[in-house]
């Protein structure tokens, strides 16, 4: 399994999730989904180079000449909420791609965060059989919801190829995803990988609670 990390190298990247983690920022809601949704249009430049290609041939006004296209079928799926804006990101580049949307969100069973189940409650998904499907959530904590999403996903068919894309990865996740995903056909696109979770699962020193921060906090 590939796991490409940029944060080991610099790049505009660095600057949009230093703007997503600095508190004095982030609370910016309009800049927030902004930041995330240009790492998913730069993530999504850069999953393209390991795409294969077919050269067709187009008509111009004067001949007619090569155009290398991508010869693989894109879905690219994502987990509500706060992935939408990452999706957006991701579909302004791969705009021919299909979409699947799937709600997972932790059900808390006791005040104070500490322990939760997962709930997959929606999935409006295309047929995934034999396509490129690119896992978008910014927040990969645990790493629970992207297994119980890919899983959902699977009543859709069998990709044949699987990236995992996502802003803030923690290392724990990462190793989780490695046990939980097929090895020869998954790549993971993390913007920055942290060491730690807390005790209630939020990634440390991470970035808070990223659909908060889109959308607003929730009831
Ligand atoms: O790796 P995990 O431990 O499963 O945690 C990561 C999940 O948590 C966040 O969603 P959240 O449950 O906060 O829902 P939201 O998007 O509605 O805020 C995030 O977008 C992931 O889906
Ligand atoms: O750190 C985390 C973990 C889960 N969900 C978030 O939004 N942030
Ligand atoms: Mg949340």
């Amino acid at each position: 399994m590939q796991i490409i990390n940029f944060s080991e190298q610099n790049s505009l990247i660095s600057i949009y999730i230093r703007e997503i983690r600095d508190i004095t920022i982030q609370n910016d809601r309009l800049r927030f989904r902004r930041n995330i949704e240009r790492i998913g249009e730069i993530m999504a430049y850069e999953i393209s180079k390991q795409l294969a290609y077919k050269t067709i041939s187009v008509n111009t006004p004067l001949d007619v000449a090569d155009a290398n296209i991508p010869d693989e079928e894109i879905v690219i799926a994502t987990i509500l909420r706060a992935g939408l804006p990452f999706h957006h990101g991701m579909l302004n580049y791969f705009d021919g791609a299909e979409n699947a949307f799937v709600s997972a969100y932790r059900k808390y069973k006791e005040t104070g965060h500490q322990s939760f189940d997962i709930h997959i409650e929606y999935i409006a998904s295309p047929s995934i059989e034999g396509k490129t499907l690119i896992l978008t959530d910014p927040m990969l904590a645990t790493g629970s919801s992207m297994e119980l999403t890919y899983r959902a996903l699977l009543t859709k068919g069998n990709p044949s190829k699987i990236h995992i894309a996502t802003i803030i990865a923690s290392q724990q996740a990462i190793d989780y995803c490695k046990m939980h995903f097929p090895e020869d056909k998954t790549t993971i696109w993390a913007a920055a990988i942290d060491p730690g979770l807390n005790e209630s699962s939020y990634i440390v020193p991470g970035i808070g609670d990223a659909g908060d921060l889109a959308y607003g906090a929730k009831v």
